[in-house]
């Protein structure tokens, strides 16, 4: 999984998942520029095992994650990381289960293939709770972020998870205690996401606030 090598750095043209916008606009007749993407909005879901009382994360190779941990350096005019001084554990994220709204579907039922996909768990639409949406990249991207709790059991483990392999998906899937995952919101050891540790917080005060 982490086994990173020829990493080498291009311009990014007609991207599918990511397009370059330079905004012109006034602000009280004020001229302004802002550099930003437009990106999917995504769906991301805090998934708990109620019949061993586990969280289930994923861990993946995260590119982007990668080049902003490491220095990257031009050879024989080439832009490149290297891989020896930047390993690629670097780019190793611990994540919520979650995907990009990329098809025309209700977002709970595309945050419930994403479980079955990244997963292996087959749950029921009314198992997939909403917390509550928000924006991302308020600087860069602004797009909306659909978050959800599902309670999963060892019952609706339909398959292994791990990404579909036509996509060149790699991903772990990781359970941790609920002890773990309290004292995971605070581990700056790993690289976690803001709404990870928010879906925790969320966790503690509302599901598991009357078995603490
Ligand atoms: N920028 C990109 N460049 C190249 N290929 C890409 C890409 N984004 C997606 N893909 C391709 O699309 C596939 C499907 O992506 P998913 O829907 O599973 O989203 P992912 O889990 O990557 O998280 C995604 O959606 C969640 C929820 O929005 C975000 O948090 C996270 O940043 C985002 O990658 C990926 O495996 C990859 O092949």
């Amino acid at each position: 999984m982490d086994k990173i090598s020829d990493v080498t750095i291009g311009p990014c043209e007609n991207s599918k998942f990511i397009k370059p916008k330079r905004i012109h606009y006034k602000q009280n007749g004020v001229a302004k520029i802002w550099d930003a993407m437009k990106v999917h909005d995504g769906v991301a879901i805090l998934l708990f095992n109620s019949s061993r009382k586990k969280f289930i994360f994923v861990r993946q190779f995260r590119p982007a994650i990668y080049i902003a941990s490491a220095e990257t350096e031009v050879r024989d005019g080439v832009e490149m990381i290297d891989t020896d001084k930047y390993p690629g554990h670097l780019g190793l994220t611990l994540e919520l289960c979650a995907g990009i709204v990329d098809k025309d579907q209700p977002v709970a039922a595309i945050a419930k293939g994403e479980i079955l996909e990244e997963c292996g768990y087959d749950v029921p639409l009314e198992n997939i709770r909403k917390i509550t949406s928000a924006r991302g990249g308020v600087g860069t991207t602004g797009s909306v972020l659909h978050l959800f709790y599902a309670e999963v059991s060892d019952a609706m483990k339909t398959g292994p998870g791990g990404g579909l392999a036509s996509e060149g998906e790699m991903i772990d899937v990781v359970e941790m205690s609920v002890e773990e995952g309290r004292a995971f919101m605070f581990d700056e050891s790993a690289n976690r996401v803001h709404l990870l540790i928010f879906a925790l917080y969320w966790f503690f005060g509302t599901i598991w606030k009357d078995q603490s």
